[in-house]
């Protein structure tokens, strides 16, 4: 079973390498979405994979380095993409969280991205 944990962050951002005059090269900021996903089976007692709560305290210090922050600013992501975002936050939490199967970036309310460490 997957069960899926969501966050909303809100940051500034450019891109620097978009072509002269794209609007995307402009600062400019998103209310991002995150939304985590963790593979695992169901605990007999507990019911459940894991405690989404344990989910939001393991995440915590990740999130605060994207909260309210300009991300071309922190280390790993000087081109703040969507798909470099999901990338970054995979090898940040993964480590801490092996049951971790998907990050999904999504930028707007109709551009994303899904990343599953490949
Ligand atoms: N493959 C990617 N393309 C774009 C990215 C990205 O991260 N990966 N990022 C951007 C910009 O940051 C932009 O803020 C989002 O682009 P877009 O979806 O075009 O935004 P709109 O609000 O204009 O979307 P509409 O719903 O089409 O109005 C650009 N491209
Ligand atoms: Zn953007």
């Amino acid at each position: 079973m997957e069960l899926f944990k969501e966050f909303t962050f809100e940051a500034a951002h450019r891109l620097p390498y978009v072509p002269d005059g794209h609007k995307c090269g402009r600062l400019h900021g998103h209310s991002f979405k995150v939304v985590l996903y963790i593979t695992g089976n169901i605990d007999p007692k507990m019911g459940w994979i894991k405690d989404f709560s344990e989910i939001k305290q393991i995440f915590k210090p990740i999130y605060e380095q994207l909260d309210h922050n300009y991300l071309n600013e922190i280390k790993g992501l000087e081109n703040p993409t969507s798909e470099n975002l999901a990338i970054w936050v995979w090898q940040q939490l993964k480590p801490l969280l092996p049951e971790l199967s998907k990050v999904c970036i999504r930028e707007t309310c109709t551009s994303g991205c899904e990343y599953t460490g490949q």
